[in-house]
């Protein structure tokens, strides 16, 4: 990878062989906002990220208007199998929301700040509720691929390693220099989640629990498991955490889940090992049951809308 040193900014080239900044201002969140919010008839309260394998919820939008990332001033663009890499504006059993059909992982290279900064900019076309999916591997021991896990709370590792979104200069514009994120998942959209569970008979394979986030692209050696778990982790995965701390940062409201995609392989005489492909196919295989859970949720937002 190159690196060109500018006087006030360090350009990468990134993963996509196209330049890509290692910071951006709020006037380049204002430019894509305002691309978007000429080019939308939407003004969506709630946006949603679709981990991998997840991006048929956006699929299944009506009246769709679809910005591919490339086309999007200040984009990244997505290299990940499963994650198609567009925004698709549109309904969702008649609710307008904003959903990136692909998200930015640290492991392709990008800042981790470039990974977040589509937040700011559904905060700034004017998301106040965030639902960030993803594709998970369950640690805890109860928990069996297909299963929904409600995000309490996360530990972020990588911010351990100070590889944190809010990294830099502050702009106050986009939030305070010190914010608090130990109320980061809403506790009446948690529980709203839980209802919908028992509501739609899916109890059995809903949970609440901690996430957390690794660099990736390499999955967890059994050792790295063995200390999560004694950590109080529950299911460990590659994204997320970096989008709920900017997502907290700018006052949005934010409730997350992971869909267990796989068990984490935690002793040495296991045959299996984790793999991408069985990743993608659980989201497909649960598409049905993740589309009920989240329309159920939007419902649910837009009719009791948690106060901030
Ligand atoms: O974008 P998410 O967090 O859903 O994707 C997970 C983490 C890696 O990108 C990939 C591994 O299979 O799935
Ligand atoms: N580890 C990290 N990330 C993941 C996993 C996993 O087991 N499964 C899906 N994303």
């Amino acid at each position: 990878m190159l690196s060109v040193v500018c006087p006030d900014d360090i350009i990468i080239v990134n993963a996509c062989g196209g330049p890509c900044r290692e910071s951006y201002t709020y006037d380049d969140v204002q430019e894509t906002s305002v691309f978007l919010l000429r080019k939308t008839k939407y003004r969506p309260a709630i946006g949603i990220i679709c981990g991998s394998g997840l991006g048929s919820l956006a699929d299944s939008l009506t009246d769709k208007e679809c910005f591919p990332y490339e086309d999007v001033p200040h984009f990244p663009v997505s290299t990940v199998r499963g994650h198609t890499g567009q925004l698709v504006f549109g309904l969702l059993d008649g609710v307008p929301v904003m959903c990136m059909q692909g998200r930015f992982h640290y492991y392709e290279g990008y800042p981790i700040c470039k990974c977040a900064m589509p937040v700011r900019v559904m905060k700034m076309v004017g998301v106040k509720y965030l639902i960030a999916t993803n594709a998970a591997g369950g640690l805890n021991e109860k928990y069996k691929v297909g299963d929904i896990m409600v995000i309490k709370d996360h530990v972020n590792f990588m911010g351990f390693a100070g590889v944190n979104p809010l990294r830099g200069p502050n702009d106050e514009r986009f939030g305070p220099r010190f914010p608090a994120v130990s109320k980061a998942y809403d506790a009446s959209l948690r529980a709203a989640a839980m209802k919908i569970g028992r509501d739609l008979g899916i109890e059995d394979s809903l949970h609440e629990g901690v996430y957390t986030c690794l660099g990736g692209p390499n999955f967890e050696t059994v050792a790295e498991l063995s200390a999560m778990k004694i950590l109080g982790i529950d299911a460990v995965g590659m994204s997320t955490v970096h989008e709920v701390i900017v997502a907290c940062h700018s006052g949005m409201t934010v409730f997350a889940f992971s869909l267990i995609t796989n068990k984490c392989v935690t002793t040495y005489d296991e045959e299996v090992v984790a793999n991408h492909e069985e990743v993608i196919e659980a989201g497909r295989e649960r598409e049905d049951v993740l589309k009920a859970f989240v329309s159920n949720l939007v419902q649910h937002i837009r009719n009791n809308p948690p106060g901030k």
